[in-house]
């Protein structure tokens, strides 16, 4: 301190120094504190490091590690984001599906409920239809018991039919004779330079004339007599006017008589070129003598009988009837059969004879049957045998048949036990539906011949060994006869004049058994012509006959005209008893 009291500069100043060393000395200790302090950090510092450098591989490890995980995070990631694609896809295919199910349930359920409501309505139906059916069941039956009482009162009436077209065909007579007038043809215009102008027009005149169905009326007009009227009555005349057809019409019901088991003989008798042929067969042209069924309406008797015969078969139960077919010729009073065939299958007429059997009837061994199964077939077999038939010419026309055609038909009936079939037509089989319709169709043949056997056929076998016993057969004769003639007429010399007078004398025999008929001679002279004896069986007592005369209209055939006619009346006396029908069952080989 200063004397006076007052502060030294230098006491400041080592004041201040004080202050200075003291704060030297605590910035020295702060800095040993510091140092220690620092060393203390350094060796930390060291610690640290070491502890950096394993921290630092454990960072790498790590960053390896997370490194790692990071990559499978990124592709977890991927993962998850496709998986939530996948999800979410799925979740719109379940959407979708869902929306799918629930249509499929309203579908469903829609048509559960239509198909429901159908099956109610079908039960309904099918419930209404039973009824229906019961009522139909109950009709049916009341039907089946009435169709039961018309099958009876049918076979009934059948019968009655049966046995008043019988008496119908025995009133007109088992012989009738037609009569058919044919129109003015050119050839009956043609006369040689030799006949005059008033010849000429005499000779054309038409002379006969069909007054009414039953009556001709001839004028005879010879030179240097009066000229007189005569009439001539037959069971039916047709005038030229009259087709195919009508003629056909009155011969059909003696078809049915056929299949009652009667023979029938059809025959055309009259002077060459008078329409025989015509009227059988049908228009023939000059070259072919082919049947043709083009030309329906011209078609004559027998394509047409046939044709109906086949019609009458087909009503009969299937089976029970078979047709054979025989084409012969009778010329020069030789029989030959026009469908023998040599080896080679060609056919050719073969010289055949006819014979009586034991029982009397007529047969002709070795001719040729064919079976038909159908009138076409017919037809052909017909037309073959047509093909052989002699023809000449003569003065009258240029075809003239010069031998007698016979065209026969054999009908084969099964004959069957009668007691074999059942009382109702229902539920019977074909064989007892044909035994019935037999013995509806033969009833009396069938007693007389004990083709009732006594017990019903036990089995099939023996139903057929029973079945092939008997057969019942029947002939349709159909005969285009040769010209019956002057010789004068038809102008003929020779060969033709030998053959002309074979004609006529085989239709003198036929004229000569109708009479021994009309007469009721116990002796009938068949065995004097082959024609008249190939044809007895259709001719006489048990059959049918037709005659069907065939007249030319013109003063030029005057006389043959009337020897014709006088022939058709000599047969239409034949006495007019009662027929018997065929009681004799054959056996199928005898033919
Ligand atoms: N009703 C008729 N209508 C039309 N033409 C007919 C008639 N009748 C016969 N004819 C014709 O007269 C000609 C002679 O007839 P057809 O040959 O039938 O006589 P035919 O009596 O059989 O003779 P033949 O005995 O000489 O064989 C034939 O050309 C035939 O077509």
């Amino acid at each position: 301190m200063r004397p006076g009291g007052g502060i030294s500069p230098s006491f400041v100043a080592q004041q201040r120094i004080r202050q200075l060393e003291q704060k030297l000395r605590a910035k020295e200790e702060r800095i040993v504190v510091l140092e220690t302090e620092n060393a203390l950090l350094h060796l930390k510092l060291a610690e640290f490091r070491g502890l950096i450098g394993r921290d630092t591989n454990e960072v790498a490890q790590l960053n390896f590690v997370h490194d790692k995980q990071q990559n499978l995070c990124r592709s977890t990631s991927s993962i998850i984001i496709q998986v939530y694609g996948a999800i979410q896809r799925l979740k719109r295919d379940l959407k979708n599906l869902h929306a799918f199910a629930l249509e499929l349930s309203r579908d469903f359920q829609h048509q559960y409920k239509n198909s429901l409501y159908q099956v109610l309505t079908a039960v309904q139906k099918i419930q209404l239809q039973n009824e229906a059916l019961q009522t139909f069941q109950t009709k049916a039956f009341d039907l089946k018991q009435s169709l039961q009482e018309v099958n009876e009162r049918y076979q009934q009436e059948k019968q009655k039919r049966k046995i008043l077209h019988n008496s119908l065909i025995e009133l007109r007579g088992n012989i009738r004779v037609h009569c058919r007038i044919r129109p003015l043809l050119p050839f009956d215009t043609a006369f040689g330079h030799s006949v005059s102008q008033d010849w000429h027009r005499k000779l054309s005149e038409k002379v006969a004339h069909a007054t009414d169905d039953e009556t001709v009326l001839v004028k005879c007009n010879r030179p240097g007599h009066t000229l007189i009227n005569k009439t001539f009555q037959f069971d039916r005349v047709y005038s030229a006017a009259e087709s195919q057809d009508a003629v056909f019409a009155d011969v059909a019901p003696l078809l049915t008589s056929l299949l009652d088991g009667y023979n029938v003989c059809i025959m055309a008798y009259g002077q060459t070129g008078s329409g025989k042929t015509y009227t059988m067969l049908g228009p023939q042209s000059e070259d072919d003598v082919t049947l043709s069924t083009e030309d329906e309406p011209e078609l004559g008797i027998i394509p047409r009988a046939t044709e109906e015969v086949f019609r009458l078969i087909s009503e009969k139960p299937p089976g029970s009837h078979w047709v054979e077919v025989s084409v012969v010729e009778v010329y020069n009073n030789e029989i030959f059969d026009l469908l023998a065939k040599d080896s080679c299958g060609r056919v050719f007429g073969v010289k055949r004879d006819v014979i009586t059997t034991k029982e009397g009837k007529s047969d002709v061994p070795l001719l040729t049957y064919e079976t038909v199964e159908n009138a076409l077939e017919f037809l052909q077999l017909v037309d073959k045998g047509l093909q052989l038939r002699v023809k000449h010419p003569t003065l009258v026309h240029a075809h003239s048949s010069r031998s007698h055609l016979v065209v026969t038909l054999t009908i084969t009936t099964k004959a069957v036990s009668a007691d074999s079939f059942a009382p109702l037509w229902t539920d019977e089989q074909p064989s007892q539906k044909l035994s019935k319709e037999l013995f509806c169709t033969f009833p009396q043949q069938m007693k007389d011949d004990k083709l009732i056997f006594p017990s019903r056929a036990s089995s099939p076998a023996q139903f057929e060994s029973v079945e092939k016993l008997k057969h019942i057969k029947t002939k349709l004769q159909l005969v285009d006869l040769a010209g019956s003639e002057c010789v004068g007429m038809s102008g003929v010399t020779g060969v033709a004049l030998r053959e002309t007078s074979f004609i006529n004398r085989s239709l003198s025999a036929l004229s000569d058994v109708l009479g021994a008929i009309a007469e009721q001679r116990s002796h009938i002279p068949y065995r004097n012509s082959k024609l008249t004896h190939l044809l007895q069986d259709s001719i006489g007592g048990n059959a049918k006959l037709l005659v069907m005369l065939c007249i030319s209209p013109c003063q030029k055939y005057l006389a043959e005209s009337l020897q014709s006619l006088g022939f058709g009346t000599r047969a239409r006396q034949v006495q007019r008893g009662q027929v018997k029908k065929r009681n004799l069952p054959v056996s199928s080989k005898s033919k």
